[in-house]
C-alpha cells in the first residue's frame, strides 16, 4: 500500500493553557474520504487547524505528500496543495460570487471547463454568479466556500461539518459534489456529526474523543456493526438524528 497522503504522529496542541490535542495519530490515505467523527469539543476543528497551521502543534509530527509541514506557515501549506473549509464558511460577503471564486484561484481566472463542472453540482452559483455572497442563503453560502477550495485541483481537502444547518435537498448535493471529487482523485478529510450523511460516502473513518482517535477502520465496518457505532458514536447519534 503507498503512504498515506496526510499522516499526523503523536500531535500534541495547545490553546493557550490548554491542551486540547493530546496525542492524535491519523491517516488519511490518498483518494480516499475519510471521516472524522466525534462529539462536540472532541477536537476536530483543533486538528484541522493544526494541519492548516492555523494551530502550532506542541509536539508530535504532521506530513503531507511526504513533506513535514508541521513548521510551515499557513499559506505555505496551502500552497503545498491543502485547502480547509472552516465550519463559519469562509466567503467575502461584500464580494460576488464571482469575486469570491476569482480571489481563491491562485492560477489566474479559473478554467471554465472547471467552473462548468462545479456548476453541475452547484447550479445556485451559476443563478447567483454576479450577487453579493453575502445575500445568499446558508446552504447556498457553504456552496460558496466548497466551490472556493475546489475552483483549482488541491491534493487534499479539509472541510469542517458542512452539512450543519442545510437542508436535505442541499446535503444530498454535497454528497454529489463529495463523490465527484473523490472519483476525481482529490482525498478528503471531512470533519462530520451528521452520521447519516457520512456513513454512504467516507471509506474510512476516525472517531476522537478528548483529543485523541479512539477507532480508526473502514466506514463499511463501523456501519455494519452497530453495538461499536453505539458505544463509540451514541451520544452524537443520540443529538444528531
Ligand atoms: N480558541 C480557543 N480557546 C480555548 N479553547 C478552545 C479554543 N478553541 C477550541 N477550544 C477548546 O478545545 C476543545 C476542542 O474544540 P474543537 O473545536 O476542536 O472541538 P470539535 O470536536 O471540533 O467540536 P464541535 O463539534 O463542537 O465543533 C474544546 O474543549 C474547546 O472548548
Amino acid at each position: 500500500m503507498s503512504e498515506p497522503l496526510l499522516t499526523l504522529s503523536g500531535v500534541h496542541t495547545h490553546i493557550g493553557q490548554y491542551h486540547i490535542l493530546q496525542g492524535v495519530e491519523l491517516a488519511v490515505p490518498r483518494g480516499s474520504l475519510t471521516v472524522l467523527l466525534g462529539r462536540n469539543g472532541a477536537g476536530k476543528t483543533t486538528t484541522l487547524r493544526t494541519i492548516m497551521g492555523l494551530w502550532q502543534a506542541s509536539a508530535g509530527s504532521v506530513t503531507f505528500d511526504g513533506r513535514a509541514i508541521g513548521a510551515m506557515s499557513t499559506p505555505d501549506i496551502a500552497r503545498a496543495g491543502i485547502a480547509y473549509v472552516p465550519e463559519s464558511m469562509a466567503v467575502f460577503s461584500e464580494l460576488t460570487v464571482r469575486e469570491n471564486l476569482l480571489l481563491a484561484a491562485r492560477g489566474g481566472a479559473p478554467d471554465g471547463a472547471r467552473l462548468d463542472w462545479i456548476f453541475g453540482f452547484f447550479p445556485a452559483l451559476k443563478k447567483f454568479w454576479n450577487y453579493p455572497a453575502g445575500n445568499l442563503s446558508g446552504g447556498q453560502k457553504q456552496m460558496v466556500a466548497i466551490a472556493r477550495a475546489i475552483v483549482e485541483p488541491r491534493k487534499l481537502l479539509l472541510i469542517d461539518e458542512p452539512t450543519k444547518g442545510l437542508a436535505p435537498a442541499i446535503i444530498d448535493s454535497l454528497i454529489a459534489a463529495f463523490r465527484e471529487l473523490k472519483a476525481g482523485e482529490t482525498t478528503i478529510l471531512l470533519v462530520e456529526q451528521n452520521f447519516n450523511f457520512v456513513k454512504n460516502l467516507g471509506d474510512n473513518v476516525c472517531v476522537m474523543d478528548d483529543g485523541r482517535i479512539v477507532h480508526a477502520g473502514a466506514m463499511a465496518d463501523l456501519v455494519a456493526d452497530e453495538a461499536l457505532q453505539q458505544r463509540l458514536l451514541g451520544l452524537s447519534l443520540a443529538a444528531h438524528q
